[in-house]
């Protein structure tokens, strides 16, 4: 090859490589509208090794973990480079004219950007340090009953902090996402208070159904609560009479059996064969005594009907306890264990994410019927399962009275001033979100908290 193709095609393999590169766009100058996940030196430090190797790329972070045992130069060459920055050696045509797919593997795997603003690198200290905007985990942080958040800046928010626009419909921003798992609770859990309810869809149908209201969960679940209960007293009742009927029955059986006793069987053969309707007769007797019996029997079935619901209902009372706690730091704090995938992000951001990033917006405060509807299924399944149909009635029924009053407490937590027991769970439950996330799940009591050792 002569001298002058070899420095044509060094020019044209720069140009291409410049080219390429220019399609990885670097951090943006306007930090706010570049939707990335900040990512610190500090984070960057724990991504250097095979099993997950991040490198960045004119200001960009990517995890190249899952690419580097196939790369065609051998996974040593990107180890090397292992949190560093690559710039100079992919653009470096002596070393190797990376082709276009080289880049297109870059931005397949973009996983956030580093602080350029003073500003956000402020904000990455604060947040590693749990500073002052991130009161979701704040030990110093005093709670007490009348504690009032102020509102939050959208704009400044925003910019700061690049994580979801406030004045925009969230849900897709949540989706859209590029931030991973760790960002995302981070944020989720530092709590942000606007005047109005936030959007979470911009058409109005869909962002309808994401909107209760407090008084919703009272006027939907009571009377299926109190519904529920009446069945189950009745059908403890029926179960009752249908015991005492038989008893009086046999009694019955019994008394006639003695009055007439039949000297001999050939002997009540005849008799039946002369009066004909023998049989007839017997039956009709035994039914006039048992309802001559029938007030005495219902008299006696009801309170004891009554006392049997009450007992399950009591046990339901009992087993939302448990559930609410359970519920809460199980399923409601996944976090640990949430995949980190943006559908499952926004899952938990629909669940009780936007709860813990938004706990004062009153529409977002109680469970919607359907949400509900979807988690007490399962529940009620197994209760009719495992019990007699009453008895898993009068349970269920106690579980969904508790529920709203579980609900409609919390609602009150956040927004009333109420009397000394409801104070002190006020300040615990604040305490839950803006102090300490990962302790205190109990809502309408400490118990369970208290039984498990997550008491605040
Ligand atoms: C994570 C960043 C990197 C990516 C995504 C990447 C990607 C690729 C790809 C796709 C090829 C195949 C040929 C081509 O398409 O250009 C390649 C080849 C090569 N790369 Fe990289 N590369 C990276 C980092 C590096 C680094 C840091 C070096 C260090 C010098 C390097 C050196 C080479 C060499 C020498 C080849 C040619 C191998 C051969 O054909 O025998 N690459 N790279």
């Amino acid at each position: 090859m002569s001298a002058a193709t070899s420095t044509r095609s060094a020019t044209v393999a720069a140009e291409k490589a410049a080219v390429s590169a220019a399609a990885l766009q670097g951090p943006a100058q306007t930090p706010a509208t570049q939707r990335l996940r900040l990512i610190s030196s500090k984070q960057l430090e724990s991504h250097k090794t095979a099993s997950s190797l991040w490198v960045t790329y004119k200001g960009n972070v990517y995890d190249v973990t899952e690419f580097a045992p196939d790369h065609p130069g051998g996974d040593d060459l990107i180890l090397e480079y292992a949190g560093k920055d690559m710039e100079e050696i992919m653009d470096d045509i002596d070393s190797h004219s990376h082709s276009d797919s080289a880049y297109e593997i870059l931005k397949e795997n973009l996983v956030g950007r580093l602080p350029i603003t003073q500003e956000e690198h402020a904000a990455l200290a604060e947040a590693e340090n749990g500073g002052a905007d991130f009161t979701g985990k704040d030990d110093e942080l005093v709670i007490t009953a009348d504690f009032q958040p102020s509102d939050t800046d959208l704009t400044s928010d925003f910019e700061k902090h690049a994580f979801l626009d406030l004045n925009k419909p969230l849900l897709v921003q949540v989706w859209n996402g590029t931030w991973g798992k760790e960002f995302y609770l981070q944020q989720v859990h530092s709590p942000r208070h606007l005047k109005e309810s936030a959007r979470l869809f911009k058409s109005p149908f869909l962002e309808m159904f994401t909107r209760t209201p407090w008084w919703v969960v009272p006027l939907v679940w009571a009377p299926i609560s109190a519904a529920l209960f009446q069945r189950a007293t009745s059908q403890f009742a029926a179960n009752a009479l249908k015991r005492a009927t038989a008893t009086a029955a046999a009694k019955a059986a019994a008394s006639s059996a003695a009055s007439s006793a039949p000297s001999s069987s050939a002997f009540a053969s005849f008799r039946q064969l002369l009066a004909g309707s023998g049989s007839a007769a017997l039956a009709a007797a035994k039914q006039a005594q048992i309802n001559q019996t029938q007030p005495e029997i219902l008299a006696s079935v009801a309170p004891a009907a009554l006392a049997s619901t009450l007992a399950c209902f009591a046990t339901g009372v009992v087993i939302w306890t448990i559930l609410e706690y359970t519920m809460h730091r199980f399923l409601f704090h996944v976090d640990e264990m949430l995949p980190d995938r943006p559908f499952f992000l926004m899952l938990h951001f629909l669940l009780h994410g936007i709860h813990h990033y938004l706990p004062m917006d009153r529409l977002r405060l109680v469970m919607p019927p359907l949400l509900f509807a979807v988690l007490e299924f399962p529940f009620t399944r197994l209760a009719y399962a495992l019990f007699p149909v009453a008895i898993a009635n009068g349970i269920i029924s106690g579980a969904f009275a508790m529920y709203v009053v579980y609900d409609v407490m919390h609602y009150s937590l956040h927004h009333h001033r109420l009397p000394q027991y409801l104070r002190e769970m006020k300040a615990y439950h604040l305490a839950h979100h803006y102090k300490n996330y990962e302790e205190g799940f109990g809502v309408t009591s400490k118990i369970w908290d208290w039984v498990f050792g997550t008491e605040l």
